[in-house]
């Protein structure tokens, strides 16, 4: 996957995302995440690919060892380029998923990057302290994940941008920081509490944006990625 902006495709049906797409070449990244792949299934990622897209499957799989290993072999099968889990299940959870990645992954066929996603751009500190009792900062959280990730080998981590530089200088360079969270400067922040512009992002050291309702509920969804990444690729790090 290149470092194109992803665009999340949080839509409900397989017409609503290819209706959306007719405006975008296929040099664009996608995402594929819940809603859109409980609705379409396996259908809706091999039409993509198909059509010659790089996909971000965005399942979050969270569950027991075993059962995590067993679906992350089924789903090397979509030959997707990268796919997720949550860190909170755990290293040997991680292990697992990327084990089972492995063995689903046919010869000659490049393995998805492995991710895990550390605390939700959704999550600010209140609910690190109140909610999940964690008693440092929320940032130390999300630190202690992405070192959990690396030492259970996995590719990168999803953090919001606040992270980004922290994880760098833990986990070093090439370890993926894809961060969703991004908004346009007076953007609607919707559900998101850790958000910022596509230049921050790039200046704090994300290696990857992820880009929904800022692109998707825009007038001109087009003109709103191509600003994005322009915003994106502004400043080379
Ligand atoms: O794993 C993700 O992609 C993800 C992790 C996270 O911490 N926060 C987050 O927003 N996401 C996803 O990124 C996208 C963000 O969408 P917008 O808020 O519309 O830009 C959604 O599809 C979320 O499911």
């Amino acid at each position: 996957m290149n470092r194109s902006p992803i665009i999340a495709l949080d839509f409900n049906s397989a017409e609503k995302t290819f209706e959306f797409l007719k405006a975008f070449d296929q040099s664009v990244n996608v995402k594929v995440g819940m809603e859109l792949y409980y609705k379409e299934g396996p259908a809706m990622i091999a039409r993509l690919k198909e059509e010659g897209y790089s996909i971000f499957l965005d399942l979050k799989l969270h569950d027991i060892p075993n059962t995590v290993k067993s679906a992350m072999k089924v789903l090397a099968s979509l030959e997707v380029d990268m796919i997720n889990v949550h860190a909170a299940g755990g290293k040997a959870m991680m292990e697992a998923a990327l084990e089972g990645l492995e063995a689903g992954t046919a010869v000659g066929v490049q393995r998805p990057a492995l991710i895990a996603v550390t605390q939700l751009t959704s999550t600010d500190d209140r609910q690190v302290k109140e909610e999940q009792l964690i008693s440092v900062p929320l940032r130390e959280s999300v630190e202690q994940y992405a070192k959990l990730a690396s030492s259970a080998q996995l590719d990168g981590v999803v953090c919001s941008v606040q992270e980004a530089k922290i994880i760098e200088e833990v986990c070093g360079k090439d370890f993926f920081k894809v961060t969703p969270g991004i908004r346009l400067a007076q953007g609607d922040v919707h559900d998101q509490k850790r958000v910022a512009t596509p230049a921050k992002a790039k200046q704090e050291g994300s290696t990857h944006i992820v880009v929904g309702r800022a692109i998707t509920g825009a007038d001109n969804p087009l003109e709103a990625y191509q600003h994005v990444k322009t915003l994106w690729e502004g400043i080379t790090s």
